[in-house]
Order: C-alpha cells, then sequence, then structure tokens
C-alpha cells in the first residue's frame, strides 16, 4: 500500500469512528429519554460520543481548514469529551461532580495547545494532551470500580469480576494514551518523518480508539444494565412504603435459613409481629398517619434485630423476624424486648403522639423435617392467641407443633 492508500484506510477507519460515535450518542439520547434515573449521566455520555465525532469529523476535514489549528480544537473537544463522560460516571456512582478539577484540566488542555500551536511543536502539544487524556481515562477506570464497590457493599449482588470488566477499557484507554505520550517523547523523529507532523493520521491509531471506545461505550451500558438490573431486584424483594425485604424475600431467606440450620443443627425461630388496633390509627390520624407508624416500626425493628436476623415486612401491618441460630426461650426474650421497646418508644404524627403497641407470636424449628408453612402457621397461632389474651403480650408456639415429622 502506498502512503496514499494508507492515508484514506486512516480518513476511512476515521469517518467509520466518527459516524459510529454519532451514533453512539443517538444512543444515549435515547437511554435519556427512556430511563429517567439515568437521564443525567446518559446525556453527558451523549455528549462525550458527540464531542468525540466531532473531533473526529474535524481532523478528516482539517486539509479544508488550512490556517485553522483543526488538531488543537480536536484535542480540546477530546478532553472536553472525556471530562463530560468522567462527570457523567461521578454522578450515576452518586459522587459530588469534582467540576474545579475539570475545569482545570480544560485550563491546562488549553494552555498545552495555545503554548505549542505550531507544527514543529507538536511533539510536545501530543505528549501533554496524551497525558491529560491518559488520566481522565485513569479516573473513570476508578470511578466505575469505586461504583461497583460501594453498590455491592450496600447489598452483594454482582461478581467480584464485574467491577473490573467493567473498567478494564477505562484502563486500557488510559494506558494507550501514556504509551502514545511515551512514543511520541521516545522518538520524536518519527512523529516529525510525517509530511505534516502535526495532521498526521495513523491508521492503527483510528482503529485502536475506535476500538477502545466502543468498549467504553460497552463499558457505559453494562453499568446502566447492572444498575438497572438492582433496582429491579430491589423492586422485586423490598416493600416500597417501609424499605424492608417483602414476603417474598422472607420466603427465600427462610429457605436458606433453613437448610443451613438443618446441615448445623441449630433452631431457627421466627417472630409474628402485629400492631394492636391499627385500623383506629388510621381512623384517627388518616392513611398517611398509619403509613409513618409502620415506617417507624419497621426502623425500630430493624435497629434492634442483630445482623444476622431479617425483618420483614409481611404484609398490612404484620411484620416477620426470622431469628437463625435462635432456640425458643431466645426468641421469647427477644419478642418481649421488642414489645417494651414499641410501648416506650414514642411515635408521632403532626406533633400528636400516637400510643402503639403490638402482640408478637414466636415459634421455632429444632429438628426433624423442616416445612416453612407449619413454622410460619404455628407463629400464626400464637400470635391469634396474643391477640384474644388481651393484646400488647407475646405468645410462643410449642416446639413440636413446627415439626411434625419429628
Ligand atoms: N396506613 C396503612 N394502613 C394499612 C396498611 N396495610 C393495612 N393497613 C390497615 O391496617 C388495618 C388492619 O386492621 P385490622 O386487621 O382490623 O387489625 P387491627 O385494627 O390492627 O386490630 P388487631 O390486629 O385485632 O389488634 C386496616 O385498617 C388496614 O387498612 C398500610 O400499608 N398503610
Amino acid at each position: 500500500m502506498d502512503s496514499m492508500d494508507t492515508l484514506s484506510a486512516a480518513h476511512a477507519t476515521l469517518l467509520v469512528s466518527a459516524l459510529l460515535e454519532c451514533f453512539v450518542a443517538s444512543g444515549w439520547l435515547l437511554a435519556a429519554a427512556m430511563l429517567p434515573r439515568f437521564r443525567v449521566a446518559t446525556l453527558h455520555w451523549a455528549a462525550f460520543s458527540l464531542l468525540v465525532g466531532l473531533a473526529f469529523f474535524g481532523y478528516l476535514s482539517s486539509s479544508h481548514w488550512p490556517g485553522v489549528p483543526v488538531y488543537a480544537i480536536g484535542n480540546m473537544l477530546m478532553v472536553g469529551a472525556l471530562a463530560l463522560q468522567a462527570r457523567g460516571l461521578q454522578l450515576e456512582a452518586g459522587q459530588t461532580p469534582a467540576d474545579r478539577v475539570f475545569i482545570t484540566v480544560l485550563a491546562l488542555a488549553a494552555l498545552v495547545q495555545g503554548a505549542w500551536l505550531g507544527p514543529e511543536q507538536s511533539v510536545w502539544r501530543i505528549v501533554a494532551t496524551s497525558l491529560l487524556l491518559s488520566g481522565l481515562c485513569a479516573w473513570n477506570c476508578v470511578t466505575v470500580l469505586r461504583c461497583i464497590h460501594q453498590k455491592n457493599a450496600q447489598a452483594p449482588q454482582a461478581p467480584r469480576a464485574l467491577g473490573v470488566v467493567l473498567s478494564a477499557p477505562f484502563a486500557l484507554a488510559s494506558m494507550v494514551f501514556a504509551l502514545r505520550a511515551s512514543t511520541v517523547l521516545l522518538a520524536p523523529e518519527r512523529l516529525m518523518g510525517n509530511a505534516r507532523p502535526d495532521q498526521s493520521i495513523s491508521m492503527p491509531g483510528a482503529l485502536v480508539w475506535l476500538f477502545i471506545s466502543l468498549c467504553m461505550a460497552l463499558a457505559l451500558l453494562g453499568l446502566v444494565v447492572y444498575q438497572l438490573q438492582r433496582q429491579l431486584s430491589q423492586a422485586a424483594t423490598h416493600d416500597t412504603l417501609t424499605g424492608l425485604p417483602n414476603r417474598r424475600a422472607a420466603d427465600e431467606f427462610l429457605t436458606q435459613a433453613a437448610l443451613h440450620a438443618q446441615r448445623h443443627r441449630t433452631p431457627l425461630s421466627v417472630l409474628m409481629i402485629d400492631i394492636d388496633f391499627f385500623k383506629k390509627v388510621n381512623d384517627q390520624h388518616g392513611h398517611a398517619g398509619g403509613d409513618q407508624v409502620l415506617r417507624t416500626l419497621a426502623r425500630l425493628l430493624k435497629n434492634r434485630a442483630r445482623a444476622s436476623d431479617l425483618v420483614t415486612r409481611w404484609g398490612g401491618e404484620e411484620f416477620l423476624m426470622l431469628l437463625p441460630d435462635t432456640p425458643l426461650d431466645g426468641a421469647r426474650d427477644m419478642a418481649e424486648q421488642l414489645r417494651l421497646a414499641v410501648q416506650n418508644s414514642p411515635f408521632h404524627w403532626q406533633q400528636h403522639n400516637v400510643p402503639i403497641t403490638i402482640s408478637v407470636g414466636a415459634a421455632t424449628w429444632n429438628s426433624g423435617p423442616f416445612l416453612a408453612n407449619v413454622l410460619i402457621a404455628d407463629a400464626d397461632s400464637a400470635l391469634y392467641r396474643a391477640k384474644n389474651t388481651g393484646r400488647n403480650r407475646v405468645c410462643v408456639a410449642s416446639e413440636v407443633a413446627a415439626a411434625p415429622g419429628k
């Protein structure tokens, strides 16, 4: 291939890259329209792709703009694009955007372009710009890792490898820009050997960028899908009013806890908790007042539970607590503590004191075949007894009843 062919191949690759960037930008705009929760971040990423596409179109048409420092403008667009990508990522990760840093980076980039504008100074311009771009990509890599790590610390869901996979394109981009800076610094004669050193387009360079840019778009998409999947799973397993796990989550936890209890021969207890005369609370304070009482009680129960326990909203004004490794005596003690804590805690609604008491039914599985529905039914009938014998009390089911096979 002669040099003319090489140049047109590089041009063709740049043109494809520029068109692909516009295509990716329209995808992010669509995502912004469809996913309000991700609107701000996806708009940043749409702007990132558009600016990169614009930079590529500029590089492509540089020969039509004699005298215009197209490459300096292109470099500014690239730095601005990566700063926007970083800002979008920070917002997505729930961090406060480091706008001062971004402005400093942009000012530095502008200084670099202005200070070394001519073709004979392109070595320094390329080195400094590549280092800035490398730094921004490295930052994005760290932000993605921190985002996944943070979300996993709240509720582990993703495999450890996910953070590595999603941050890899940013690490790769950072290394490529650093490599470009060092090769241009170490072998400037190769760059200066070009007919127009400030406007050289290398075919491998264009291809590498095309690859990295698509990988970055895929990684950002992966991040959005991961967050969406977390949201969906949260909505399916959690109660929106109290934020507690719902009945479905309780069923799953009970199955796991039962397997653990059977394998390690440890008791498993459940507490069925019901607010007394809750209808009156609704009647006196309205549904919103009732909702506030439910939220306060949920917080109280959660604060008093051990890390290994699970507090769930079973339905209506009923809560189910699962207590692994807890015998019936321990469950009774725990229930009694909760009952007293509720009785002595102030529940407020619009400056009104709302006196609240609970009734609790406790049941324990100790040995024999495990039947979740029997254990729950036992706790339920103990609760029924607590209600029928005056409320604001704890009743326990017999241990044998929970294990009919024994
Ligand atoms: N505010 C509010 N009320 C709810 C919710 N879910 C169920 N309730 C109300 O809880 C009340 C339950 O009433 P009942 O089953 O008669 O029980 P209770 O009044 O607590 O009486 P006992 O349980 O027998 O002490 C009903 O008025 C329901 O409307 C909710 O999410 N929010």
